[in-house]
Formats: C-alpha cells, sequence, structure tokens
C-alpha cells in the first residue's frame, strides 16, 4: 500500500485554516482531521481539541505522544503519534499547523504537503474580533505574527481566503487533487 500525506495547514491567525479544514474533511471524508493537544482552557471552540495543563503536556511530549510539537502565542500545540502511523498506512490526514514548525515536520514526514492560507490584515483583525475566544490584548500579539515566513525553499500552495469560504475549499480542493508535495 502506498503511504498517505499529511497535509499542513498553516496561516495567521484567524485567516480561516479550521474553517478550511472542517470544508476539506465534508469533501472528502476518507481525510483524517487532526485533533491537536493543546495546553488551552477546554471548550473554547474554534476547533476541537484536547486540552490538557502544561505539566500534563511535558509528560506526554516526553513520552512521544506526539510525532510535532510545537510552542507559539503562550500555547503548546501537540499533533498525536499515531497520525504518523496513519500516514504510513496510506491515511492523508489534515492538521492545523505552525509555520515554525514546519521545518520539523518536513523531517518526519517525508510525504508532506503545505497548504498556507492568506488573507489581507484587515481580514485578519475583522475576523479574530469577530470569532471573539481571544482578548484584544492578544488579538494585537497574534496580529503582529501575521507575516511570519514560511520556512526557505520549502514548496506550498498558497491560497487566499479573502472572499466566500466555498470558494476558498474548492481551489484547495483542486490544488491538492491530484497528489502534489
Ligand atoms: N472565507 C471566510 N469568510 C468569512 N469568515 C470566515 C472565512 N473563513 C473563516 N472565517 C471566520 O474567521 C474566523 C477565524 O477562522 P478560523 O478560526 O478558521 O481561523 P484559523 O486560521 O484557524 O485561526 P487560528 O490560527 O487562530 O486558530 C472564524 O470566526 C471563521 O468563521
Ligand atoms: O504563527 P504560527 O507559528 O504559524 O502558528 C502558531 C499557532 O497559531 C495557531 O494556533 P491557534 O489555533 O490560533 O491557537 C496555529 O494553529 C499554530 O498552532
Amino acid at each position: 500500500m502506498s503511504s498517505g500525506r499529511l497535509i499542513a495547514v498553516v496561516g495567521p491567525s484567524g485567516v480561516g485554516k479550521d474553517s478550511v479544514m472542517a470544508g476539506l474533511a465534508r469533501a472528502c471524508p476518507a481525510l483524517r482531521l487532526v485533533r491537536r493537544t493543546i495546553t488551552r482552557a477546554p471548550g473554547l471552540g474554534g476547533e476541537e481539541y484536547d486540552a490538557v495543563t502544561p505539566e500534563a503536556f511535558d509528560v506526554m511530549a516526553r513520552a512521544g505522544a506526539f510525532c510535532v510539537h510545537w510552542s507559539a502565542h503562550g500555547l503548546r500545540y501537540g499533533i498525536p503519534a499515531d497520525v504518523l502511523d496513519d500516514v504510513r498506512a496510506g491515511t492523508d490526514c489534515l492538521a492545523n499547523f505552525s509555520r515554525g514548525a514546519l521545518a520539523d515536520a518536513v523531517q518526519v514526514f517525508p510525504a508532506l504537503s503545505v497548504l498556507n492560507i492568506t488573507a489581507s490584515a484587515d481580514t485578519l483583525a475583522h475576523r479574530l474580533a469577530g470569532r471573539g475566544r481571544e482578548p484584544q490584548a492578544e488579538i494585537a500579539a497574534r496580529l503582529a505574527q501575521a507575516e511570519k515566513p514560511l520556512p526557505a525553499g520549502l514548496a506550498a500552495i498558497t491560497i487566499r481566503n479573502d472572499g466566500p469560504l466555498d470558494d476558498t475549499v474548492a481551489r484547495a480542493l483542486a490544488a491538492l487533487q491530484p497528489r502534489r508535495s
């Protein structure tokens, strides 16, 4: 059986990564939508995640519970180790990723596709305020990181998400099929 790929969805906070991922997963039920472990309080919405304390995250990381993990926005994020098993077994997996963790991900996942979602600064500010998950000071800190670059030389599919979500999902689907890395 040929292996699957990890599709790492990246882009600035509020650009619509989780929204685009949900649309892709609806269109392709065979895709595994990765549920991350995050040191965030439970139930804040935006995505389904396993909420853990920083202490529990440390224990899990040391025990090998994650195939990739990173820190951002004062939080820690982990991709469950069994995602690597699934990819090796042929399942395509879709994960909300950090631009800062892509260099690590390339080492772990030889078949990595990077889906880079972009939108204007005004759009990001409007969406983060509308979502209301973070207080205003944190929204400002997230907006300040909007231009963080991807690792030099890494191939990525770049899709704008300034317009209707359905259009973005359709363009992302077309770009991801046939398989590209
Ligand atoms: N094309 C779109 N048009 C209108 N609103 C959108 C669109 N895409 C996403 N949104 C809205 O923008 C907000 C942010 O989207 P989402 O949570 O998916 O972003 P994100 O990139 O996953 O953010 P984060 O990295 O902070 O988790 C949400 O309220 C979502 O409903
Ligand atoms: O800025 P970079 O490193 O690309 O992304 C950092 C983190 O920001 C987002 O997290 P959240 O879901 O908004 O908490 C992403 O999912 C990623 O984990």
